[in-house]
C-alpha cells in the first residue's frame, strides 16, 4: 500500500498542479475504476486521448492471466494514464486518491465479471460488487465536488424474461445468476443514493462486449484460443435443443456510449453527503441490437481463422446462463446519440488480428494498444 500511494504521488506531482490535473480541455477529471480491465482500458485510452484527466484504479486480481492486465496498463501509462494499483473497498485509499485529485466523474467498472464463475466463488462477487460499489458510492457521497458516477450494469439483469428486445423500463425481478443480482443490487443502490445524497448516476447495461485487448474467460475469446491450439470447444444448448444467441457488441461502440454517457451527466447537487436538489438518474443498454447464434460466431471464427473447430455441443450448465439476449438502444440513441456501427464479422476481424499479434512468440507483453486505435 505505501508503495503503490508513493508512486500514485510521484504521479500526482508531475502531472497534477494545485489539486488540478493537467488536462488539455481541463473539462472532466476521471477516476476510472477497472482500468486494466477490458472496457476500463479501452475507455482511459479514448478519454486521455481527447485530452480528459484519467486516473485508474484496479487491484489486478487473477480472476484472468494478470499479465494481460498489466499490459493493459502498461499502454495506458504511455498515455499518461496511471493505474493506481488498490482495491475500490479500501477506504483510505480512495479518500486518499479523493483528497489528492478533484475528480469531476467516476466511470466505475471495476467489478467481478463472469456469468458461470459465479456459481462456484459467490463471495468474489459480494466483494467487488455489492461492498466495493457501497464503498465508492460513501466516498463519493462525501466528496465535494460530488463527481457524476457512471457505472457497467449488464444485460443479465433481464434474467429469464422473454420478451424481446430488452428494454430499459423492463422488469428485472428474475436474475438467472449471482453475477445478474450483484448488478441488479447496485442498480437499486444508485437510486438510493441519488435519492438520499443527490448523486448523479448513470447505469449501463452492456451486452455481452467483445474485441481486441477483450477478456480471455469469455466465449469468442476462449473458442479462438482452442481453435488455434486444435483443442475442442463446448458449445452450449437450451434444454430442447435450442441454439442460444447473445446481442454481441463490439468494444468500439460500448467506448462511445461510456464517453456519450460521461459527457451527458449532470453534475451531482448535494455537497458532502448532503442533497441540495434531484440530480441525474439513468439507465441506459448499451447493446448491438442484432444477436447471433452462439454457431454463427464459431463460423465467423473459422473464417478469421482458417481453421475449423472442433465443436461438442452439450447442455448448457446450470449454472446461470440465459438463452437469449437483444438490447432496444432506443433511449440510448436518443439521449446519448449511441448507434452501434459494428457487426461481428467485422468487429471478430478486429479481434483475431489483435489475437495472432498479442500471441505472436514472445511479443505478448511488447504488444501496444496504440496499433488498433479506430475511435
Ligand atoms: N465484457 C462484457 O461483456 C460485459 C458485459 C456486461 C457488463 N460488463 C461489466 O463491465 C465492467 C467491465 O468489464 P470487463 O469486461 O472490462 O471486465 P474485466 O474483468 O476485464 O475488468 C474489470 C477490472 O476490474 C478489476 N477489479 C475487480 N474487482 C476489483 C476491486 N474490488 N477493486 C479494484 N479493481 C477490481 C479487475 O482486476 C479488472 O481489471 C464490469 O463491471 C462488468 O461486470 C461487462
Ligand atoms: O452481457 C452481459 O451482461 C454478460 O456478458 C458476458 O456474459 P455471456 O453473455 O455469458 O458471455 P460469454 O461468457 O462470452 O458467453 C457467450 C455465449 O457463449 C456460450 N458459451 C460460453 C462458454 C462456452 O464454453 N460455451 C458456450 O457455448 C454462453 O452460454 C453464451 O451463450 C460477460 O462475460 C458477463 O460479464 C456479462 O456481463
Amino acid at each position: 500500500m505505501k508503495k503503490v500511494l508513493s508512486s500514485f504521488l510521484a504521479w500526482d506531482a508531475s502531472s497534477c498542479t494545485n489539486n488540478e490535473c493537467d488536462t488539455q480541455r481541463g473539462e472532466m477529471v476521471v477516476l476510472v475504476t477497472g482500468a486494466a480491465g477490458f472496457v476500463g482500458s479501452h475507455v482511459s485510452l479514448a478519454l486521455r486521448e481527447r485530452g480528459d484527466g484519467v486516473v485508474g484504479l484496479d487491484n489486478f486480481n487473477s480472476y484472468y492471466p494478470v499479465a494481460l492486465k498489466r499490459a493493459r496498463a502498461k499502454n495506458l501509462l504511455k498515455d499518461g494514464v496511471f493505474v493506481v494499483d488498490g482495491d475500490i473497498n479500501d477506504s483510505a485509499l480512495l479518500e486518499r486518491l479523493f483528497a489528492l485529485v478533484k475528480f469531476t466523474h467516476v466511470l466505475h467498472l471495476a467489478a467481478q465479471a463472469g456469468v458461470r464463475y459465479a456459481a462456484h466463488n459467490p463471495l468474489a462477487y459480494v466483494h467487488s460488487n455489492v461492498n466495493g460499489f457501497v464503498t465508492l458510492l460513501e466516498q463519493s457521497k462525501n466528496s465535494n465536488p460530488q463527481p457524476a458516477i457512471v457505472f457497467a450494469s449488464s444485460s443479465s439483469v433481464y434474467g429469464l424474461n422473454d420478451k424481446v428486445p430488452f428494454s430499459e423500463g423492463d422488469t428485472t425481478d428474475r436474475p438467472a445468476s449471482l453475477y445478474a443480482a450483484t448488478k441488479k443490487a447496485d442498480e437499486a443502490l444508485a437510486h438510493t443514493y441519488n435519492h438520499i445524497y443527490g448523486l448523479s448516476i448513470t447505469a449501463l447495461r452492456f451486452f455481452t462486449v467483445y474485441g481486441p485487448w477483450g477478456r480471455p474467460d469469455m466465449a469468442y475469446f476462449s473458442f479462438t484460443r482452442n481453435i488455434v491450439e486444435g483443442h475442442a470447444i463446448r458449445i452450449f444448448q437450451g434444454p430442447h435443443g435450442e441454439e442460444l444467441a447473445r446481442d454481441f457488441t463490439f468494444i468500439d461502440d460500448v467506448v462511445k456510449g461510456c464517453v456519450a454517457s460521461l459527457d451527458t451527466a449532470t453534475p451531482s447537487t448535494g455537497s458532502g453527503g448532503r442533497k441540495n436538489t434531484a440530480a441525474q438518474h439513468r439507465v441506459f443498454n448499451l447493446g448491438n441490437t442484432h444477436p447471433v447464434k452462439v454457431g454463427t460466431l464459431v463460423s465467423i471464427l473459422e473464417k478469421h481463422l482458417n481453421k475449423k473447430a472442433i465443436r461438442h455441443i452439450q447442455p448448457m450448465p446450470n449454472t446461470g446462463d440465459v438463452m437469449y439476449t437483444h438490447a432496444n438502444v432506443t433511449k440510448a440513441r436518443l439521449e446519448l446519440g449511441y448507434t452501434p456501427t459494428t457487426n461481428l464479422e467485422l468487429g471478430l476481424k478486429h479481434f483475431v488480428k489483435w489475437y495472432q499479434n498479442y500471441y505472436k512468440s514472445g511479443s505478448a507483453h511488447e504488444a501496444s494498444m496504440s496499433g488498433y486505435k479506430p475511435y
